[in-house]
């Protein structure tokens, strides 16, 4: 049976990136999948909009949602402080798979919990069953005609606290039109758009920052 492209991009990866060294494992992969397979990664341009939140933040617990490869999350893990944690929920059982491969080689493990099945889902188990309080920060990745009805809904779990940031990738391309018209006009979100391009393209794209006022 041949390989799929995300078994490909790990193969890259474990051939090529140095063990336990995230900094090698996002540039590999950006490497393959700006020169040999266009991949759905943040990527190294909009990857940068995304540390620059996470270090402001110095988040102790966060949320991703759209695990994928594990780009992200290697990206996100690597930043976080002693103690601190990154939940990340995947739809998809072989990317899910490929992920734990890519966290582990990366050495990020001990700070990521990889969760698979659908945010609407896993969000409702987040206080009980993963123990969460409030959540410092989350990045939405995944789907994005459930970017804003997951924001409503990690409202409706008491999941965001006075301060809580949410970052969203792709507004422009494909773009979350919904998500954009949704928390423009909450005034209980305090908006900005970082524009910038889509991962390894010339096309244009954005990613939105909302601060929850509480
Ligand atoms: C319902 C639910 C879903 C998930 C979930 N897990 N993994 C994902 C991945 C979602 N990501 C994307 O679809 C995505 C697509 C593009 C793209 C595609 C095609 C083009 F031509 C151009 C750009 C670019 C991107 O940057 C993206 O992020 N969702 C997890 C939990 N619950
Ligand atoms: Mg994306």
């Amino acid at each position: 049976m041949n390989q799929s492209k995300e078994q490909r991009i790990l193969n890259f990866v474990l051939q090529n990136a140095v063990r336990g060294d995230p900094r090698s494992v996002m540039e590999t992969i950006d490497k393959y999948c700006s020169e040999k397979e266009w991949a759905m990664n943040v990527g190294d341009v909009k990857g940068v909009i995304l540390d620059k939140t996470v270090e402001e933040i110095n988040p102790s617990i966060a949320l991703e949602l759209g695990t994928y490869c594990g780009y992200s999350a290697v990206r996100i893990a690597r930043l976080l402080k002693a103690g601190a944690c990154l939940l990340t929920v995947e739809f998809n059982p072989e990317f899910a798979a490929i992920a734990k491969q890519m966290i582990e080689f990366a050495g990020v493990q001990d700070k990521v919990k990889l969760l698979q099945g659908p945010s609407e889902v896993i969000i409702p188990q987040l206080k009980k069953k993963y123990e969460v309080d409030t959540l410092d920060f989350v990045f939405l990745d995944h789907w994005k005609d459930r970017y804003a009805p997951d924001t409503i809904l990690l409202q409706e779990c008491s999941l965001l606290r006075k301060g809580s940031v949410l970052l969203a990738d792709n507004i422009i391309f494909p773009g979350a039109p919904e998500f954009i018209k949704y928390i423009r006009n909450n005034p209980r979100f305090q908006c900005s758009t970082y524009p910038s391009h889509l991962e390894y393209m010339k096309v244009q794209d954005a990613m939105e920052k909302a601060v929850f006022l509480g």
